[in-house]
């Protein structure tokens, strides 16, 4: 039996995971964490929401988290206290995020995807492969689209398309993103990568990259219709992570795609 604590318990995506680890044999929820009244039996019979990771932790062989940004540093420093692997599908995350989550890993085992879909991580490989074969004169736009209660723009997977295209050209995304178009901006930046975030509805994600090319376009995409895609990957992670000795782990590790 592998006992699953999940971090953002009571959020939509925490909700989902509650419902694939109880459709899971030989898999239970250990207990949450989220603010009191996010209404525990609603989530899963019995359930114990904690106000602290540091507890959740001790208790389980693996945590789960899908909660906020401001929450990552006290999550990682409970799995490194409990020695309990941890994977993270918060996104929103800075560089200062992914330098707690590299300190992390050299002490216990930390698992960080932007999208847990099985989808989503294969065209990331395409996106890599296109952008590596079609040169520069290809001008690449990620688009995507959430629902409108999501808060962090552009989204963690359309970062992580981005950062899958930039690697394919052998650039830094950093060097290159443009991430807001506003007023006379000027002819587009060759060789840049350009990102356009829509929200509305109830979207569970869409992401687009446009290869644009002279005459001809090529667009690799990605459509979630529901949330579950994403709860069955993190349960499947975390599943995969349980027991593994320190490190930084990737969805891909996970799925058998290449990394
Ligand atoms: N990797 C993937 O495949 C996916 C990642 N995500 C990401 O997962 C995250 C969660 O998404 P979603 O479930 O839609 O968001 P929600 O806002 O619905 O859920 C987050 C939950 O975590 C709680 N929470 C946040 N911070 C704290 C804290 N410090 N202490 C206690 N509870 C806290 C929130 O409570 P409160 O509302 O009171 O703050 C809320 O109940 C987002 O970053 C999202 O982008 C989403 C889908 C797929
Ligand atoms: O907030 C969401 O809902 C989603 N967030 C993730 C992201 O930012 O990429 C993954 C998925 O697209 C849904």
């Amino acid at each position: 039996m592998t006992r699953i604590g999940l971090i953002g318990a009571g959020g939509r995506m925490g909700r989902a995971i509650a419902q694939v680890i109880a459709a899971t044999p030989d898999t239970e929820i250990a207990g949450g964490v989220d603010r009191p009244d996010a209404g525990a039996n609603e989530i899963a019979p019995g359930l114990q929401i904690m106000a602290q990771a540091a507890v959740l932790a001790g208790q389980c062989d693996v945590l789960v988290d899908f909660s906020s940004p401001s929450a990552l540093p006290e999550n990682l420093a409970a799995a490194r206290a409990a020695n309990t692997p941890i994977v993270i599908g918060t996104t929103g995350l800075e560089a200062q995020h992914h330098a707690l989550i590299d300190a992390a890993a050299a002490q216990v085992a930390v698992l960080q995807a932007a999208n847990t879909s099985l989808g989503v991580n294969l065209i990331g490989h395409l996106v890599r492969e296109a952008a590596a074969r079609l040169g520069p004169d290809w001008d690449i736009e990620v688009l995507e689209m959430h629902h409108r209660h999501k808060v962090d723009a552009p989204s963690g997977t359309g970062l992580f398309l981005g950062t899958a295209a930039a690697a394919g050209r052998g650039v830094d995304l950093d060097q290159v993103s443009d991430r807001a178009r506003d007023g006379i901006t000027g002819p587009r930046r060759e060789g840049h990568i350009g990102f356009a975030v829509m929200r509305g509805g109830s979207v569970a994600g869409d992401h687009q990259v446009v290869f644009a090319g002279e005459g001809e376009r090529i667009e690799i995409g990605h459509r979630a219709e529901t949330r579950e895609i994403f709860a069955r990957g993190a349960v499947k992670a975390a599943l995969w992570l349980a027991g593994k000795p320190a490190g930084r782990y990737w969805m891909t590790d996970v799925l058998g795609l290449p990394r």
